[in-house]
């Protein structure tokens, strides 16, 4: 049995696994396509999902779930908007398990992270949440970044710390996981917006005001829901959201990039920060939590307003202290 087993062989966890198994752990990669398990098993490489990133010696293929989840640390990478059916689907084999959910969004229908997600459907299990700078393709190329491991519980947190330290992830630990998973989801919708803003030519300055308005936001959505506002100036936070609000790399920036182009859009594309944009829309109209530019790309995404309908309203707005 594997000490680690990552479910959902996606671009994110496929570059974990990698970076994991060349790290000298023991890592399986679970895919719940069978297909997928054996193309993956015979190229040597997740071509579908992470082209040519090939795998390290030591990484097992599987979609076989009950061989999967007997490691006792399982690391969940499906999208945000499919972890509370793929918890409630499995949480029978989920039980006593150390469950690090690497999903950034929150749950269109109950607008809760995956934190929430994951303590509601198998409260025995132990929660934990990795988030942070990482562009799938530079973990998988063994280029170096830092993230935050946060769980409720200090000693859980420096085990795993040390148990997905790689050499090419270095980690932090947080005892403050709701503050890192909003940080990790929050900032998709921003680059959103920034996305927008370059696309229809608002230029860097705008960009720049909305990435710093931006996190105003973040950080009184995150605090309003019991977090610490230090936590959002860290790696899943502001880390997070200067990376993705800056490069094409990111799928939230380039959606908003293409939309404000008035290009076309791949649907199949994995965007977090669109169903996030219309949980926190909706969340934070409930919490009575001001967020504007989060509302602003709502608004933009379900076409209500045009994207200059939008601008001028954020700029007709009232002028208050910063
Ligand atoms: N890509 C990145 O650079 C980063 C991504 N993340 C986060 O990781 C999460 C996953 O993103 P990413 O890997 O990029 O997404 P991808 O679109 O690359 O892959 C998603 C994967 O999830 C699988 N999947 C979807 N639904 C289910 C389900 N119900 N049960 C099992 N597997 C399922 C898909 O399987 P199939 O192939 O069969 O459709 C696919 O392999 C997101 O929350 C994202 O924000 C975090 C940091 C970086
Ligand atoms: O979260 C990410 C980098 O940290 C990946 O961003 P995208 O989902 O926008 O590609």
């Amino acid at each position: 049995m594997n000490e680690i087993s990552v479910l959902g062989a996606g671009a994110f966890g496929t570059a974990l696994a990698i970076s994991l198994a060349q790290s000298g752990r023991k890592v399986t990669l679970w895919a719940r396509s069978a297909e997928a398990a054996t193309a993956m098993q015979k190229q040597g490489e997740n071509a579908l999902r992470l082209p040519g990133k090939p795998f390290p010696e030591p990484l097992d293929v599987t979609s076989d779930l009950a061989m999967a989840t007997a490691a006792p640390i399982l690391l969940l990478t499906v999208p945000m908007q499919q972890l509370a059916h793929f918890a409630e689907e499995n949480k029978a084999r989920f039980q006593q398990k150390t469950l690090v959910s690497c999903c950034k969004g929150v749950d269109l229908k109950t607008g809760r992270g995956p934190i929430a997600v994951l303590e509601d459907t198998v409260p025995d299990a132990t929660v934990a949440i990795l988030s942070g700078p990482s562009f799938a393709v530079d973990i998988a190329d063994g280029l170096p970044t830092a993230l935050t491991l946060a769980t409720r519980d200090k000693a859980v947190a420096v085990a795993l710390q040390t148990r997905l330290s790689t050499d090419n992830i270095r980690l932090y630990t947080s005892l403050d996981p709701v503050g890192v998973e909003f940080g990790g989801a929050l900032k998709n919708v921003i680059a959103i917006a920034c996305g927008l803003a370059i696309g229809a030519g608002f230029g860097e300055s705008a960009r720049a005001a909305l990435m710093t308005r931006g996190f105003a936001e973040m950080q009184r959505l995150a605090v309003k829901q019991g977090a610490d506002p230090m936590t959002l100036a860290g790696l899943s936070g502001f880390g997070d959201l200067v990376l993705t609000c800056t490069s094409e790399k990111s799928r939230n920036y380039s959606h908003g990039l293409k939309l404000g182009r008035g290009a076309d859009i791949d649907p199949s594309v994995t965007v977090e920060g669109v169903a996030t944009a219309k949980a926190v829309a909706h969340l934070s109209a409930t919490l009575g939590v001001d967020m504007p530019i989060t509302n602003a790309v709502t608004q933009i995404l379900n076409g209500n307003l045009s994207i200059s309908e939008t601008v001028e309203l954020l700029l007709s707005r009232p002028l208050k202290r910063e």
